[in-house]
């Protein structure tokens, strides 16, 4: 006999038996009857689809306002990027079934390191030792933060080796993303909308393939139907998510891919210290330590990004970037054809 009933938006809809055993309620969406109000979210692709969409048509309408670059954008490198974009989500999110949350925050923390070595490795990016120097500081310490953190924690569910992989196949995912940034800003000059336009434009042809061929679209839409409060946290979710892309497009045309990556890492870095500080949970010696080592390695990153460079630094900077595109155009990279427009356009 059920002796409670258990529901969470995006839970699933439980009973609790005398044995203390828990299995979901007859009326969930597992038990394949479907019930006004109840049931458990399980259409993952469909709630990457949606933000998605509402992607495109902010992107679209940025397009519309701020007019376009003129540039002709090179559409393999968006396919790479949009599908690598949607691989790495969708590998983290299906990591999360393997291995609990503080271990797939702890292996996304080390993202610095594939955007560098895909960098390095297919965009023929060159980083100074001070940047380096700083990924390494910046890794290391929140590393060392999380790890302290995770041995507090008494609830830590086991990680399977393939949840781990799965991770691991997502961080490289990130790094082919970024790198096919960096060869997008070597090759053309896009704008953030265009940018934020394109790769979301080929998100979306691969999550709708993705989303209606396992069925997830229509799953999800139903539920999203009978919910109205669901509904709501998507929409509003989405277009939170549209807002806070915008910025990390901004992010990555005003400077680089490895920047985008140095906030997105260090904000949850920031945010889990925020939260252990008020509430009041203290912070060991060695996390302070792993605290002290985010801070030089910004601070170090930050002094580098400010310091004025000398005419000659600046020069070997440019000379660097031109040569980085002429190697991207000796590899016969077809698309890199504008390179030879921009080039040549330039006042050099
Ligand atoms: N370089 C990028 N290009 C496009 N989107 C990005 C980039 N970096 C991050 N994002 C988007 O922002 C989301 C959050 O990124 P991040 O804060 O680094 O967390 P995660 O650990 O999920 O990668 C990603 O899931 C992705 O949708």
């Amino acid at each position: 006999m059920p002796s409670s009933l258990d529901f969470h938006l995006y839970g699933t809809a439980r009973v609790v038996r005398r044995d203390g055993k828990e299995r979901p309620h007859p009326a969930s969406y597992n038990g394949e009857s479907r019930s006004r109000g109840v049931g458990r979210f399980s259409a993952t692709l469909f709630l990457l689809w949606v933000p998605c969409v509402v992607n495109v048509v902010f992107a679209f309408l940025g397009m519309q306002c701020v007019g376009s670059s003129g540039e002709k954008m090179p559409q393999q490198l968006f396919g790479l990027t949009g599908s690598a974009y949607i691989g790495a989500m969708i590998l983290s999110i299906e990591a999360l079934q393997y291995v609990n949350f503080p271990t797939k925050e702890l292996g996304k923390s080390c993202k610095m390191i594939p955007v560098m070595l895909f960098g390095v490795l297919f965009a023929k990016k060159q980083y100074s030792v001070r940047e380096y120097l700083c990924v390494a500081l910046i890794t290391t310490g929140i590393v060392i933060f999380n790890l302290a953190e995770r041995s507090n924690n008494e609830q830590d569910k086991r990680n399977s080796m393939y949840g781990l992989c799965l991770l691991v196949a997502s961080l490289i995912f990130d790094g082919v993303m970024t790198s096919s940034q960096e060869r997008l800003k070597a090759i053309c000059k896009p704008t953030v909308y265009e940018m934020m336009f394109y790769t979301n434009a080929w998100a979306l042809g691969f999550l709708s393939a993705a989303a209606f061929a396992s069925g997830q679209w229509m799953k999800g839409s139903l539920f999203c139907a009978d919910n109205p409060l669901v509904t709501g946290y998507v929409v509003a979710f989405s277009l939170a998510a549209a807002c806070g892309q915008f910025f990390i497009y901004y992010t990555i045309t005003t400077f680089n891919p490895l920047a985008c990556a140095t906030i997105t890492t260090t904000r949850k870095f920031f945010t889990i210290v925020f939260s252990v500080i008020t509430f009041g949970h203290s912070i060991s010696l060695k996390q302070w330590g792993g605290v002290a080592m985010v801070f030089v390695g910004i601070g170090f990153y930050m002094h580098g990004k400010h310091k004025r460079p000398s005419s000659e630094e600046e020069h070997d900077c440019c000379q660097e970037e031109s040569e980085a595109s002429m190697r991207l155009l000796e590899e016969g990279d077809r698309d890199a054809s504008c390179i030879g427009q921009r080039l040549s356009s330039s006042p050099e």
